[in-house]
């Protein structure tokens, strides 16, 4: 299957962030947010002051969390919960959020957390508005301590289903023309709304992989790291396997409840856990220990083969989005239905081996 790639410049330098609570952050001077054309979705324009009285003056009881470039503040807007975006007290600009900025403008979609808004009036402290999502980052619901939202990947249709949910996105934005690459595909970048459903976020990275661009021949590789792609190590080695790479990262994560890098397991790299466990067919080790693998022996051995193909070294053989959304739609179909989850009876299939009789 063909998948694309930039043809481009040298790349200048590899900027990537150290954990998942940050990401790759390039810094440079920018402008504040322009008005978008006619033809862009309709996005409403604000007061910076207005945007701050919303936010409690930015009150930190409103924080909503922090990035490598700026923080996210609950605000109520008429009486609409959305999320406001202010970059870094910093003097240069981040690039990244004018980025984000230039992306979301273009393209909405129910896969991704949509641009609102923004305020352009106070040149040195532009905002932007996005949707507001109830229920955090799934990498907070994966790796936090707490049971909070534990219930969000209880069960396997559960992680199927936003898996699923995130590959559509990545598909989607890799179906434009030009094809756009997001370049930070992780779990803290991936947001849950109020009915559980995950939307990709921060696109603050993302590039429109159009192989004329000065932009994309300029522009080094970043991403986060223990995400990113290691065949991506110069601007002309950027394609939409970059992308799958890092999905393949984000659903072992969602398989094994691991994170990408974790110093307190040897080897700490999740790839270099998993892949020997898979290829020497224990695949039952890299399921989350919290709920199990799926008791699916075709579900078992198919969703870690998905991941094992997405984080293939070899860029070529890595399967494109599409292929992606086309297994994982065929796993959710297999997976145990959610109601057998919510009645907390288990998998009809274990019936059969525990009761020793079929219930069909
Ligand atoms: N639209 C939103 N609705 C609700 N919470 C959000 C929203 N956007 C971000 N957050 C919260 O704010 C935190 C910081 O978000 P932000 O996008 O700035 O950084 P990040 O993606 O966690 O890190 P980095 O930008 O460094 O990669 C997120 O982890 C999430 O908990």
């Amino acid at each position: 299957m063909g998948y694309l790639s930039c043809k481009a410049g040298s790349a200048v330098a590899i900027v990537v962030s150290s954990s998942a609570s940050t990401s790759g952050s390039t810094v440079s001077k920018a402008s504040p947010p322009e008005s978008p054309p006619e033809d862009r979705p309709k996005l409403r324009r604000f007061l910076h002051r207005d945007l701050e009285a919303a936010t409690g003056g930015f009150a930190i009881n409103n924080l909503l969390g922090r990035g490598s470039h700026g923080s996210v503040y609950k605000a109520v807007i008429g009486s609409r919960l959305v999320a406001v975006k202010r970059p870094s007290k910093s003097r240069e600009i981040s690039r990244e959020f004018h980025n984000e900025f230039e992306i979301l403008s273009r393209i909405r979609s129910p896969s991704f957390v949509n641009l609102l808004g923004f305020s352009a009036d106070n040149a040195r402290n532009p905002l932007i508005v996005v949707e507001f999502m109830w229920n955090g980052s799934l990498y907070d619901v994966i790796h936090s301590e707490s049971a909070f939202n534990f219930g969000a990947i209880s069960s396997w249709g559960k992680r199927v289903k936003i898996a699923l949910q995130i590959a559509k996105a990545v598909q989607l934005l890799h179906s434009q023309e030009p094809p756009i690459i997001h370049r930070d595909i992780k779990s803290a970048n991936v947001l849950l709304d109020k009915n559980l459903n995950a939307k990709l976020g921060d696109f603050g990275l993302a590039i429109r992989c159009n192989a004329d661009d000065q932009k994309v021949k300029s522009t080094p590789p970043a991403g986060t790291m223990g995400y990113l792609d290691p065949d991506y190590v110069t601007a002309d080695r950027l394609s939409t396997k970059t992308d799958v790479f890092s999905f393949g990262i984000l659903l072992l994560e969602i398989i094994s409840g691991r994170k990408a890098i974790d110093v307190r397991y040897s080897p700490s790299f999740i790839v270099d856990w998993a892949i020997p466990m898979i290829k020497r067919g224990k695949i039952g080790g890299i399921y989350d220990p919290r709920i199990g693998p799926p008791v699916d022996v075709s579900v078992r051995n198919h969703l870690g083969l998905v991941a094992a193909k997405c984080v293939r070294t070899c860029r070529e053989r890595r399967p494109g989005m599409e292929e992606v959304v086309g297994w994982l739609t065929g796993l959710t179909k297999s997976v145990r239905s959610r109601r057998w989850d919510e009645l907390g009876i288990g998998n009809p299939c274990m019936m059969v081996e525990t009761v020793g009789r079929p219930v069909e």
